[in-house]
């Protein structure tokens, strides 16, 4: 799955997904003892938008979906955040760079069963990481994706040339991840094809166009119509034109992703999924039907209901007998890859209607005549059959807690006979060289149109195109006035050709790459008719090879201008050319109308037009991204001390001891965890390399034989020196950091800290910088201690003080750390300067005082 040539990142790197991520709050919850019940209530109200149902426990509790040991897990993931996926876009020039600034982004893990898709924890995607990933997502650069919904175009393992069908495609995510999985199997530019169906006008005409043309994928057609009623079309007078590949990614209740939408708590209803299962039904049949025998479907949901998962698959298994199977291995790939996937269900129970209440159905015969179908919501379809048990062996399911993600069901078919539905005989005769989809719908605007056709001509010329792209379809507006041109590739024209037989009527709403487009009316009245004709962008790289005319490449300071002014006015562009920073303004002869602009590497094209001002940019900034998208380069901790067996690290404020040790493990995969900064807390932080040295130094931090010291900026005056004895327990609770301490004289766990003053102010309400040296080292430790004796951190809301505008960070740095070393290599010690930010939030209490010396001094003295 790795791509050649690009190093990945060592698998050492990547999360186990042995280890789900909530694990501890899992053993706190089962090991909260006597506080358990409390704490448990905590959680729920800390849980957003109180994201409980008691409808939801009991009926899934009933259908068993996850294993009793499994139940609080399964309950709390639901209720957390999930982390952040995005996908790269494989199809973009410098998908590469933007690759590896993912790697280097400590915040960022790879995800081990796909290549290219990258997970970032909750609380670690901040406003600055959320800007430039939206930037990126609009500019197609990458695509935020589920990583459960990411598993059904993985498993459709589309072919190079296959025709794919894609029944329920907006917003299109799936479209696209399949648009680029074909691009990556192809051998020619021109295979393959992708039809991008959906029944929602809206987001047909609205969205699913503009998503999948992003792609630029020539074979790829956007068409309205019920996936359920979608019609047959054929080759000649009785072979129909079936399916390679068919994705049904249904609508479905979605309650598997409640964690994104917690919301939808509070309206969760048994009575919803129930309404859904026929509709679900019929389109995985029709998805079945027009599947070409050795070919596969992909029926998924985002469902954990099992009358929307494992009941449709029956049902369908059930009406097509021998002729389909259900592909068993079908996520091999991706499991040996580490995905945890989860058996499906093998038997479940109907509930009655939510009005009627009682007890749940076993079998058909127990429901009630007025709750059968057409009177009542069950039909017979949703009981498990005999065929279920087959089903629930090879169906998958994906458990949020499981995977940290959403809730997820795919089943993978694939056929062994097709048999004519005699609905299915064609109605329509060939139309020839037209598209058959225009006859049956007047509001279907494409005509093939031929690249010696006069209007094509005279854009050729203008353009000075040699090999005008083709096949090429012309889409006329509803006054039938030509408007765009767009290209297909010749598979796809082949599909449109086909006749086909339907009762209804669906749309093309847009087809291929559109790659001219006729200017607005009351733009530019004064130009000629051929100029009024603009490349359009999603054509324009493919326009650039092949125009000898109109074609303007900017060097990399004037097209930042160009990006960021939308206009480079007439005059610059003399001069720009005088200096070699702009070539081909003569090839515009005709000075008005639209050019192409390029980068000088020709790596970056934007539709143009020539106007009176000058060259205006005709293009939305948004979606042509950054030519050379990136991320800005994360917080990197500092190698203090380097040793074969072990490393000093100095941790900035910000990064979790996670990322710093992922760090780490760039340089010894055994690289391992023996103690812990918190995230805002900075400094030193000790990480062996090797099992005897992880060894060696758990061994003296458990005998508190780790010589720590700390500065930190406390609220009021301390004394001038002290010690805090004061046994310590752990308190789950809210916010960014799960944990909060408590002094528990009864139960905690022994700890101690040493303090000394350095500097006093009564500024900004009086605080205090000392040293702490915490013989123990307890969570929190220095934070609950100093707050217990009455001077909390400044700005600790957690330990009780209040917040400061003039204190950005927690004020507490691990200055310097001393232990035994291994064996040969004397004592290890480090010290860690005062960082910057620590410096700024002193300084802005005293600007005289030479912090750093007085800190270095009164630290390595003792
Ligand atoms: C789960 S969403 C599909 C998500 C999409 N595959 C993606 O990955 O972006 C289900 C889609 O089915 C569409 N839909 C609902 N009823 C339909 C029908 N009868 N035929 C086709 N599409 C339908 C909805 O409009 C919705 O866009």
């Amino acid at each position: 799955m790795s791509q050649p040539g690009l190093e990945q990142p060592s698998r050492s790197l990547r999360r186990s997904r042995e280890q789900p991520r909530c694990s501890h709050v899992v053993t706190f919850l089962m090991a909260s003892g006597r506080h358990g019940a409390q704490r448990s209530r905590l959680l729920r109200q800390e849980a957003p938008g109180d994201a409980y149902s008691q409808a939801f426990e009991e009926y899934y509790k009933v259908q068993q979906i996850v294993a009793e040991d499994s139940w609080h897990e399964f309950l709390e993931t639901l209720r957390r955040p999930m982390p952040v996926v995005v996908r790269i876009n494989r199809t973009k020039p410098h998908w590469k760079d933007l690759h590896e600034a993912f790697a280097r982004d400590l915040r960022w893990l790879p995800l081990s069963w796909f290549p290219h898709a990258w997970e970032c924890e909750a609380q670690d995607y901040d406003d600055a990481l959320r800007s430039q990933c939206s930037s990126l997502n609009k500019a197609y650069s990458l695509r935020f994706q589920e990583s459960a919904s990411l598993l059904p175009p993985l498993l459709l393992k589309i072919q190079p040339g296959d025709l794919v069908l894609d029944l329920c495609a907006a917003p299109g995510s799936k479209t696209l991840e399949c648009i680029e999985l074909m691009r990556e199997a192809e051998t020619t530019e021109d295979a393959g094809v992708i039809i991008a169906n959906d029944a929602d006008a809206e987001r047909c005409f609205e969205l699913l166009p503009l998503v999948v043309r992003k792609a630029r994928h020539p074979g790829c057609a956007v068409v309205l119509g019920s996936a359920a009623k979608y019609p047959a079309q054929f080759h000649g007078p009785a072979e129909q034109l079936l399916y390679d590949r068919v994705l049904c990614d249904v609508p479905c209740s979605g309650d598997g992703t409640l964690r994104k939408r917690p919301q939808c708590w509070k309206t969760w209803s048994v009575d919803f999924a129930m309404t859904l299962h026929s509709k679900q039904l019929q389109i995985l049949c029709r998805g079945l039907h027009l599947l070409k025998p050795g070919g596969r479907l992909v029926y998924s949901t985002c469902s954990l209901n099992p009358l929307e998962n494992e009941a449709v698959v029956s049902a369908a298994l059930a009406r097509f007998g021998e002729d389909v199977v259900l592909v068993s291995e079908a996520a091999a790939e991706p499991v040996a890859a580490g995905l945890r996937i989860a058996k499906a269900l093998k038997a479940w129970r109907v509930p009655p209607p939510e009005a009627e209440g009682g007890a749940y159905y076993h079998r058909w015969e127990e429901v009630p005549i007025a709750q059968r179908k057409p009177k009542g919501p069950i039909c017979q379809s949703m009981f498990p059959s005999e065929l279920s048990e087959r089903a629930g062996e090879k169906c998958i399911r994906l458990n949020p807690h499981e995977i940290d993600g959403s809730g997820f069901f795919v089943a993978v078919f694939t056929k062994t006979l097709h048999r004519a539905f005699p609905l299915d005989i064609p109605r329509q005769p060939s139309l020839g060289s037209q598209i058959p989809w225009r006859a049956r719908n007047q509001n279907n605007r494409y005509v093939l149109v031929s690249p010696e056709s006069p209007d094509v001509r005279s854009i050729a010329d203008f353009y000075g195109l040699q090999n005008v792209p083709e096949p090429l379809l012309a889409e006329y507006n509803t006054k039938a006035k030509l408007t765009q041109l767009n290209l297909v590739n010749s598979s796809l024209l082949r599909l449109l050709q086909s006749p086909l037989n339907c009762k209804g009527s669906p749309l093309l709403v847009s087809v291929g790459i559109p790659l001219f487009k006729l200017l607005d009316e009351n733009f530019m009245t004064n130009i000629n008719v051929q100029s009024r004709w603009r490349p359009a962008l999603e054509g324009a790289s493919l326009l650039a090879e092949r125009m000898r005319k109109r074609r303007v490449l900017l060097a990399a300071e004037a097209m930042r201008q160009l990006l960021a002014t939308r206009l480079l006015p007439m005059e610059s562009l003399f001069l720009l050319a005088k200096k070699g920073d702009l070539e081909g303004l003569e090839s515009c002869e005709e000075k008005l109308g639209g050019a192409l602009v390029g980068a000088l590497d020709g790596s970056f094209w934007a539709p143009c037009i020539i106007t009176g001002k000058g060259l205006e940019l005709y293009a939305s900034t948004v979606e042509l991204g950054d030519p050379k998208p990136t991320l800005l380069p994360t917080k990197m901790p500092e190698v203090l001390c380097q040793r074969p067996q072990y490393l000093i690290l100095d941790k900035p404020s910000g990064l979790r001891t996670e990322d710093a040790l992922r760090f780490a493990q760039l340089s010894s995969a055994a690289a391992q965890l023996v103690s812990r900064l918190d995230k805002e807390t900075s400094g030193c932080l000790l990480v062996p390399l090797t099992e005897s040295s992880a060894k060696l130094f758990t061994e003296q931090f458990a005998a508190a034989k780790v010589k720590k010291c700390y500065a930190a900026l406390v609220l009021g005056e301390s004394p001038v020196e002290g010690e805090v004895c004061a046994p310590l327990s752990l308190l789950e609770a809210g916010g960014g950091s799960r944990y909060k301490a408590f002094v528990d004289p009864a139960e905690g766990k022994a700890a101690s800290s040493s303090y000394e003053l350095l500097w006093h102010s009564k500024a900004l309400g009086g605080c205090s910088l000392l040293l702490v040296y915490p013989k123990t080292g307890r969570t929190h430790q220095i934070r609950c201690h100093m707050a217990h004796i009455g001077h909390p951190l400044v700005g600790d809301g957690k330990y009780g003080a209040p917040m400061s505008a003039w204190c950005q960070r927690l004020p507490l740095h691990c200055l310097a750390i001393r232990c035994l070393g291994p064996q040969g290599e004397g004592s290890v010690s480090a010290f860690a300067p005062l960082p910057s930010d620590f410096q700024q939030i002193l300084a802005s209490l005293d600007d005289k005082t030479d912090w750093q010396s007085l800190v270095r001094e009164r630290c390595l003295k003792t």
